[in-house]
């Protein structure tokens, strides 16, 4: 049988964003110096659940085009799925990413983009999901840290792994809450969701089980 020819045409991403959207501007810069059809992707929106955010202001001095849906707008948090879910789609990516994203998404979501919904946190999945994942690994007493990609299901943080990061954590880190362990997750995790983001576009990819193989 013939093999499937790969697709080689820039692969649509919309990215979703909550906060200062470091991980989104990594993306941004690597597209912008490799160009969209050597990396594989390009950014075609940037969605958020709030304004005011630097994300949002990364994606408009880069030309991008931005949307917003906040929980607080809608009736139920099932219709803000659906107004989220329908706000990406308008955006016809093949592939969504949750880059400091900090909502849970829902049934219809998740219908609509399970499968090609990519999250990145900061902590190494299994150990210590949710909205604080850098907090919890030292409250934990956790030696060593990191971060992992991952495809997003209906748990919160559950999803097939892609790759994970590793981050040592230091005596100090105890002092300031975590902020300098965060900026340093965040520099091996921004390096992490730039491979694993190009290569996914590039190469294809299929998710059997727990298992994530990237063609
Ligand atoms: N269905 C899923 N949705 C999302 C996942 C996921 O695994 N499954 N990952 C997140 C990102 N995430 C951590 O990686 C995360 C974000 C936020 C929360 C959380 O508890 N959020 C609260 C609100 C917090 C706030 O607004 O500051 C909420 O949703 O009500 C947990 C994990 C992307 N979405
Ligand atoms: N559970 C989700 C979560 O905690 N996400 C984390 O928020 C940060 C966003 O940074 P950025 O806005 O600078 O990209 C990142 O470290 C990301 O993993």
């Amino acid at each position: 049988m013939a093999a499937k020819p790969v697709d080689r045409r820039a692969k649509r991403l919309v990215v979703l964003v909550s906060g200062s959207g470091t991980n989104l501007q990594a993306l941004l810069d690597e597209i912008a110096a490799t160009g969209a059809e050597t990396y594989g992707a390009e950014i075609v929106a940037v969605g958020a659940d709030r304004d005011g955010i630097e994300g949002l202001a990364r994606a408009e001095r880069a030309g991008v085009p931005t949307f917003v849906r906040k929980v607080r707008d809608y009736g139920t948090r099932e219709e803000w799925d659906a107004a989220l879910a329908e706000a990406v789609a308008a955006h016809e990516p093949d592939l969504v990413v949750s880059a400091g994203f900090m909502k849970i998404v829902g049934k219809e979501f998740l219908a609509r983009f399970g499968g090609r919904f990519v999250n990145t946190h900061p902590a190494l999945l299994p150990s210590f999901p949710g909205a604080h994942g850098v907090r919890d690994a030292l409250a934990y007493g956790a030696r060593v840290t990191g971060c992992t990609v991952h495809f997003v299901d209906d748990g919160v943080d559950t999803g097939p792994i892609i790759a994970q990061g590793v981050v040592e954590v230091r005596d100090e880190d105890y002092e300031d809450e975590g902020v300098a362990l965060h900026e340093r997750i965040k520099e091996v995790e921004r390096r992490l969701l730039v491979d694993v983001v190009g290569r996914l576009a590039r190469n294809g990819y299929r998710i059997e089980g727990r298992k994530v193989v990237i063609q």
